[in-house]
Parts: structure tokens; C-alpha cells; sequence
């Protein structure tokens, strides 16, 4: 049983050196990257293109493996991907002869998280995180009849439905325009228990682009460096909770997102340069 001192991801000292198969050129894209996420906490990874975000996040997944260093939930080393972790791209990885229904269900037939529900309590399931998500009567479309924004909802509740302990989440709402994205980014916070207790919360580690994306949703947002990717800053986001719309034209909100950008300024115009 993990205490309640030990956090739920631990990252120590994690690299990696990515080898082409061909050239054998080496990119070391991560460096003696470490850092605690806590149970419950809302983490957002921010950083200039290319900075070893996704690296990150997938090293967490289990997807790749670290080259260095170690990735450790509730104590135990991460070897491999697993149902307790579960992944949300920005490109909504929906199949496209399935239904919503089917979509959300994926997992619940054919992975380990639907393992001794009946076909009832499975449909139950399904139907619970369909509405959670806001998609009730939509269930039986199929993913070229949804918006982008309907299409990340289907991913979303696909992801809760397989009932993991932390939402590793890259640039989820990354395909979406403006307005969407900021709807979007309230549902979030309201599907992922803003308003409850912090015990009652999952872990979700959040890669985003947008500054204020991050400074809206987070407890607490890591700023990378790159080349190699490192953790430069971590910013404590001190904004109550819940939040709403509005927060966004505070002065707090503001200082929170020009201090972040200060942080990647310089590296995110060499990015692009
Ligand atoms: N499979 C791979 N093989 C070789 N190099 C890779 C591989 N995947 C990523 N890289 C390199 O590792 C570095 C980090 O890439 P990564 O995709 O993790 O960055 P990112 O911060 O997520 O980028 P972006 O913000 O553009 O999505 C980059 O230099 C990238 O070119």
C-alpha cells in the first residue's frame, strides 16, 4: 500500500539517448531529468519545441524506456506500459468503424480493464463516462460525424472508462481551435474533480504548448529546457481552486504565464529560427 508522504511518480535522474537505427547518430533528448508528482495533482510540462516533453511522457507511459535513471509509481519501477497509466494523444486515435459506444468500450472488451465485469456493468460503465464527457445521444455516431471537440471527448471518456490512477495527457486539446479548446479545458477540470476532495483525484501529467493552458489547469507547471531536456523551473500555480472563466483576465494569471514565458522565450524563438 503506497504511503500518502511517497508520491505517485517518481522520476530520478531519468535520460534518454535516442540511437538511429542507420547512422547510429545519437540525440540525447532527456538529461538527469527528476521530479515527484504528487497523488492527486494536476502537472502540466511545458517547454520550447522539441525539448523532450513527449520523451517524457512516454518513458511514464511505459511506451519507451529510459536510457538512464529510473521511473518508479506507488514505488514500483515502470517497465512497461500498463492499464493503471493510461495515454491521450492530441490526434484522438479513435477508430473509424466504431461507434462512440464502441470507441468508449474499446478497453472494457478488449484490455484488462474490463476483466470480471459482466457485459452489463460494462454497458454501465460506458454509458457513466459517455455522459460524464457530455456526449449522451451520441453514442451510436461514428467519428467522421463529430467535431474535433466531440471527437477528444470520446478519447477522453475512453481513457476514464479504462479506469487508470494517472492520466498521462499529451497536448490534448493541441488540434483544437480557440474556443473549444478553452470549453474544453473547464470540462476538464470539472470531469477531473476540481471541486472534490484532493484524495478523490487522479495524477494527470499534462504536455501542453499553450502557456495558459497550463497556468489555467495546473497545480503545479514544469518548464523544460532543451537540449538535452531538463527540468529548468517549476512553478507552484498559487490560484484557488475551482477556477473559473474569469481567472483568466486576473492579475495573478497574467504574472503566472509571463513568468513561465520568460522562462522559454529565448529557447522557443531558437526553436523556430
Ligand atoms: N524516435 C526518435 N528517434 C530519434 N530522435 C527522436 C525520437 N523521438 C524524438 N526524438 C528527438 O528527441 C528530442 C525530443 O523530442 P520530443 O518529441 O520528446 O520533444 P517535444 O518537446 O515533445 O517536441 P514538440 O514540442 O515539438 O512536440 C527532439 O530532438 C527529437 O527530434
Amino acid at each position: 500500500m503506497p504511503s500518502k508522504a511517497q508520491p505517485k511518480l517518481r522520476l530520478r535522474n531519468v535520460s534518454k539517448e535516442y540511437v538511429a537505427p542507420r547512422t547510429g547518430q545519437r540525440t540525447l533528448a532527456v538529461s538527469d531529468f527528476t521530479l515527484d508528482v504528487r497523488a492527486g495533482e494536476f502537472l502540466c510540462i511545458v517547454g520550447p519545441s522539441g525539448c523532450g516533453k513527449s520523451t517524457v511522457l512516454n518513458m511514464i507511459a511505459g511506451l519507451d524506456q529510459p536510457t538512464g535513471g529510473d521511473i518508479e509509481m506507488d514505488g514500483h519501477h515502470v517497465r512497461g506500459p500498463g492499464a493503471e497509466r493510461g495515454v491521450m494523444f492530441q490526434d484522438y486515435a479513435l477508430f473509424p468503424w466504431k461507434s462512440v459506444r464502441d470507441n468508449v468500450g474499446f478497453g472494457l472488451r478488449h484490455g484488462t480493464p474490463g476483466a470480471g465485469l459482466t457485459a452489463a456493468e460494462r454497458n454501465d460503465r460506458v454509458n457513466h463516462f459517455v455522459n460524464m464527457v457530455g456526449l449522451a445521444g451520441a453514442e451510436a455516431k461514428f467519428p467522421h460525424q463529430l467535431s474535433g471537440g466531440m471527437k477528444q471527448r470520446v478519447a477522453l471518456a475512453r481513457l476514464l472508462a479504462n479506469g487508470p490512477d494517472v492520466l498521462l495527457m499529451d497536448e490534448p486539446l493541441g488540434a483544437l481551435d480557440a474556443q473549444t479548446r478553452m470549453v474544453l479545458q473547464v470540462e476538464l477540470l470539472r470531469i477531473w474533480g476540481e471541486a472534490a476532495e484532493e484524495g478523490d483525484r487522479k495524477t494527470v501529467v499534462f504536455i501542453t504548448h499553450g502557456i495558459d493552458e497550463a497556468v489555467f489547469l495546473a497545480d503545479r507547471v514544469v518548464v523544460m529546457s532543451s537540449h538535452p531536456g531538463r527540468v529548468s523551473a517549476v512553478i507552484d500555480i498559487d490560484i484557488p481552486r475551482p477556477r473559473r472563466e474569469s481567472i483568466r483576465s486576473e492579475p495573478r494569471f497574467g504574472q503566472l504565464t509571463d513568468e513561465i514565458w520568460s522562462l522559454i522565450r529565448d529557447e522557443a524563438y531558437q526553436a523556430i529560427a
